[in-house]
């Protein structure tokens, strides 16, 4: 997992953001300070159905901070953020700490906050669903990383969203684990429709298969479709002049995911699409100027 070094501090002269009105979900100007500290400032970005965004930036730059502020979970200091009515949303968040003392199961886990209750079948589906099969009995403290992820994934799917965040959904997964999640991640999108925001380190891999991606510390230093960002003097200037081509835009062929016991859960299959984790074709947004100059 690469960790940025250096950073851009400068604020640019972008130009106005034209937020879209068929956005599921749209922020404007957010500013966020703790004490003397400014975490966020001016930001504004959306998204629209289906599509797919990565937000990247180092350590410290306000990624889960900007994530906690469109699910609601935080308020703004100034600014807005604006959900579809009745947008539904699943998300995988970057820490989920589990109280070893507290018994609980997978399945019992994936059940709560659900309303109405689902059938154990439905539970057991979506443990199916992200290669997690046989997880529904047993106790949720005594989960690996990886499966932990895998259930957490499975809890954003049982909420049938429209959009799918997930912070960083990798961490504690080892680096070949990473990669099928990453292919499950995009399987999962190509079959349910839903838009996915997405914070990576790994930008080799997310990269070739979002939409868009935004570059963060604390402002948007730059977005654009992933082969413009990444040539961009701001992405070269928070990754490095040296390391920026290496986490440049990767295609990652890979065509296949597996389940925990690494089984292939899914057949390979031919040049015509349904790849586990063919990238999505960059789509032209009708932004890109809004790249920084
Ligand atoms: N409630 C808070 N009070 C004070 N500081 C905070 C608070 N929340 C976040 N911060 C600070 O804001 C900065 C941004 O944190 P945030 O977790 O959003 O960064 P990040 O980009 O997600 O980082 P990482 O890549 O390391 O996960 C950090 O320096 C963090 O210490």
């Amino acid at each position: 997992m690469h960790q940025p070094s250096s950073s851009c501090d400068a604020h640019h002269d972008h130009p106005p953001i034209v937020l879209r009105p068929d956005a599921l979900l749209s922020a404007e100007g957010l500013f966020y300070s703790r004490g003397s500290r400014t975490i966020l400032s001016d930001v504004t970005l959306d998204i629209v159905a289906g599509e797919a965004i990565t937000l990247i930036g180092p350590n410290g730059a306000g990624k889960t901070t900007l994530v906690r502020l469109l699910l609601g979970l935080d308020k703004p200091d100034r600014g807005s953020v604006n959900r579809r009515p009745g947008l539904s949303v699943g998300y995988v968040p970057q820490r989920f700490d589990i109280d070893r003392a507290l018994p609980i199961t997978v399945g019992r886990f994936l059940e709560l906050g659900l309303a109405p209750r689902v059938h154990s079948s439905v539970i057991t589906e979506a443990l199916s669903e992200v290669g997690a099969d046989g997880l529904a009995q047993r106790q949720l403290s005594l989960l690996s990383g990886g499966e932990l992820q895998r259930v957490l994934l499975a809890r954003g799917l049982l909420r049938n969203p429209q959009l799918l965040v997930l912070d960083e959904p990798v961490r504690g997964v080892d680096y070949l684990g990473e990669a099928e999640l990453y292919a499950l991640i995009g399987k999962l999108r190509d079959e349910r429709g839903f838009a996915v925001l997405m914070v990576s380190h790994d930008l080799h891999v997310v990269m070739g298969s979002s939409d868009r991606v935004l570059c963060l510390n604390r402002h948007i230093c730059c977005s654009g479709v992933p082969t413009t960002v990444a040539r961009h003097p701001e992405y070269e200037r928070l990754f490095g002049r040296r390391l920026a081509p290496a986490f440049a835009v990767y295609e990652h062929h890979h065509d296949h995911a597996h389940d925990l016991s690494g089984r292939s859960i899914e057949p390979a299959s031919d040049s015509s699409g349904g790849a586990a984790d063919t990238p999505t074709p960059h789509k032209a947004h009708p932004r890109d100027e809004d790249v920084a100059k």
